[in-house]
């Protein structure tokens, strides 16, 4: 059975239509019947028809006798009880006639007679036959010679026997309907029956169904799945042949660059195999100077090596001239003066592109001496003169043995003197580039280097560094805590060292750390000036640096110091003017003093070198007081004279080189080493 109907899905879906389900049996009955013998029993309709047209034939055989009024029919149910209790709609093939058709049915075939009985009495004389049932009517051929009641007698009696053959033959009809009704109820039955059987087929059809639109759901996906496949290894094959072509592009263009490579190569093997033969030439050429070359070279080497040599020679003949130099100068026991000019600024002029103001602003010191605008020549002579142009670097170098002597154990003491504006502070401190940095810094940076390099030799180093400014006779911590100040120092000496109370001494470990504490006391300093009335020129700073070194391998220890001061400017007290000024008179007057007691000690230590109990009045100003170590007999000493270059400051510069050349003609003994021994 299911193999019947799984040959096409339409067909299942419309047989499913046609049946309907229990619930709408009743109602859909009417409609759905004629269908529903087709498609079950095949059994048309028409037959039924039929039946009605043979049981109106049949009606006209009897009247009043039969079934039940035709008026209400019975329709057949399509199941349970038998055909008298069918209660349902009538379908259209057993449909009864109407309540008003039932006479109509009776009458009609009656009225064919009637008609012609009608047409035979009072028609036109004609002849014509009238077929109604087993009747034969014949026209009326004579005249009515009868009386009218003989007529009616004979047409009542005919009338009676019409009616008499209908009724018999509406008998026979009944009955007829009556059998029909009996096979229609067992048609139905027959229907429900085959209805019954169906319902369990129609399930397996329904599941079959369902089934196979999963099936086909499955296979539709399947489908899609594969035609997607299909598309992406359409895509894929697509790619992969684009990457063929550009696969056999590249090779094709490979293989020409090959075929080009594979030429070049044997072109560049036969000319390497001529190059080999050239070399091989060259090299029999070669081999044969070779032996004049390593003699050259001997002899090349032999000469190098005696220019070191020389050179080696001229290096230590160079220093040994220096420290001749310096022992000249130290058993002469002089302060030594090295007089440096600055050069001329563009602040100094008015207009810096005038060569000639340029020319009329510079004092020409050397001219002067020979020139004829002045009259009056003045001869200064020092142990060293720095022109403008020279550079930090050419003046450290001179004093670099000095400051490297401290490590030695010796008390060294450089100071800058001169008006201001000078060049003081550029010379001391410097500027804060490589080139322009001044000699603190320098002396500081060589001392670290030493008394590492002297480490090989046994020798442990500590430096301690302080900085102090005094101004107005008063000292000023210029490491210390606050920007002012207040605390009283006092400058104590003991055992050939100078001490201060309550200053900050920093030990210091590298180049770089004193560099950051120089930057700190010249901010001080700068922070002073702002708001002091440019204190910087109007004091005194002095930067100590205390070396102690003892050697493990000898036992030997010494102690030196050395002392970097920046003066305050020179100027007398009228060129000043602070005449009008109190606080500048008070500074002026404070410097001077300060200033002509240094002169005062370096005279009396030259006395001293002649009258060995001549006072030394170290105690006449804070400056001299703090510096005694540094400026006695057994200390270097050196000032550096800073000059104007200008015109307008020639009697200032003549006074500090009066000054400088009365420093540089003392003689205050020879210096002696601080060595103690430990042991
Ligand atoms: N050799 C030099 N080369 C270039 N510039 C210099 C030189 N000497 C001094 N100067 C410049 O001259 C100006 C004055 O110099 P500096 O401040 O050192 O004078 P000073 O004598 O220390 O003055 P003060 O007593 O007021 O401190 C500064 O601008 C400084 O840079």
């Amino acid at each position: 059975m299911p193999a019947s109907f799984s040959s096409s899905l339409s067909s299942i879906t419309s047989l499913k239509r046609k049946i309907p389900s229990d619930d709408e049996h009743d109602s859909a009955q009417p409609s759905k019947l004629p269908t529903i013998a087709e498609a079950g029993s095949g059994r048309p309709t028409r037959p039924l028809r039929q039946n009605t047209a043979a049981m109106n034939v049949g009606a006209t055989r009897g009247l009043g006798i039969g079934p039940p009024p035709l008026t209400k029919p019975c329709p057949p149910a399509l199941s349970g009880p038998p055909p008298t209790s069918i209660t349902t709609r009538p379908t259209r093939a057993t449909s009864a006639p109407p309540k008003s058709a039932a006479p109509r049915h009776v009458s009609q075939p009656m009225a064919a007679p009637r008609a012609a009985g009608t047409r035979t009495l009072s028609g036109p004389h004609k002849t014509t036959t009238f077929a109604m049932g087993n009747f034969r009517f014949q026209p009326f051929q004579g005249q009515v010679q009868q009386p009218a009641a003989n007529l009616r007698t004979v047409d009542n009696a005919r009338i009676s026997a019409d009616m008499d053959a209908e009724r018999t033959k509406l008998a026979s009809l009944q009955e007829e309907q009556l059998s029909l009704t009996r096979h229609l109820s067992s048609a139905r039955t027959q229907e429900l029956s085959h209805r019954r059987e169906l319902i369990p087929q129609t399930d397996e059809l329904e599941a079959l169904r369902k089934w196979h639109a999963r099936e086909l759901l499955e296979l539709e996906a399947e489908a899609r799945r594969r035609e997607s496949e299909l598309h992406d290894v359409n895509a894929d094959l697509a790619t992969a042949r684009e990457d063929l072509e550009r696969e056999r592009s590249a090779s094709a263009s490979l293989k020409e660059t090959l075929a080009q490579k594979s030429a070049a190569h044997i072109s560049l093997q036969g000319e390497n195999t001529t190059l080999q033969a050239q070399l091989a030439a060259l090299r029999t050429a070669s081999d044969g100077t070779a032996g004049t070359v390593s003699s050259l070279r001997v002899d090349l080497e032999a000469a190098q090596h005696r220019i070191d040599e020389l050179e080696a020679e001229a290096r230590e003949a160079e220093m040994v001239r220096r420290r001749l130099h310096n022992m000249v100068q130290e058993l002469k026991g002089n302060i030594r003066v090295f007089a440096r000019v600055r050069p001329l600024l563009t602040s100094d002029l008015s207009c810096p592109n005038d060569q000639k103001e340029r020319k009329e602003a510079m004092a020409n010191m050397c001219e002067s001496a020979t020139g004829q605008e002045r009259k009056e020549t003045w001869n200064f002579s020092f142990d060293r003169v720095f022109e403008p142009q020279c550079t930090q670097e050419e003046v450290f170098e001179e004093i670099s043995q000095l400051a490297q002597s401290c490590t030695d154990g010796y008390n060294v003491c450089i100071f800058a003197y001169g008006q201001t504006g000078s060049g003081k502070s550029f010379t001391m401190e410097g500027g804060s580039t490589n080139e322009t940095v001044g000699m603190i810094p320098r002396a500081v940076e060589q001392v670290f280097q030493v008394t590492e390099e002297l480490k090989s030799k046994g020798w442990e180093y500590t430096l301690e560094g302080q900085f102090l400014e005094i101004y107005n006779e008063t000292i000023n911590d210029l490491l210390g805590k606050g920007e002012f100040d207040k605390k009283k120092h006092e400058i104590k000496h003991e055992k050939g060292s100078t001490r201060v109370t309550d200053v900050v001494v920093q030990q210091l470990r590298s180049p770089a750390q004193v560099r950051s504490l120089l930057a700190l006391a010249n901010s001080r300093r700068t922070v002073a000036a702002t708001l002091m009335n440019e204190r910087s020129s109007r004091s005194h700073s002095v930067f100590t640096l205390r070396i102690r070194g003892t050697n493990t391998h000898t036992g030997q220890a010494c102690e030196g110091a050395l002392n970097l001061v920046d003066l305050a400017g020179s100027e007398r007290l009228n060129a000043s003017g602070a005449g009008k000024d109190k606080d500048r008179l008070r500074e002026t007057q404070n410097i001077n003093k300060s200033l002509s007691a240094l002169g005062d000690v370096i005279a009396a230590l030259g006395e001293k070198s002649e009258k060995s109990d001549k006072h030394i009045p170290y105690r006449n100003s804070k400056l001299t007081y703090l510096l005694q170590n540094s400026l006695s007999g057994n200390s270097k000493t050196l000032m550096f004279l800073n000059l104007s270059p200008l015109a307008a400051h020639l009697n200032e510069s003549l006074c500090s080189l009066r000054f400088a050349t009365k420093v540089n003609n003392t003689h205050v003994g020879t210096a002696k080493k601080q060595v103690k021994s430990t042991s």
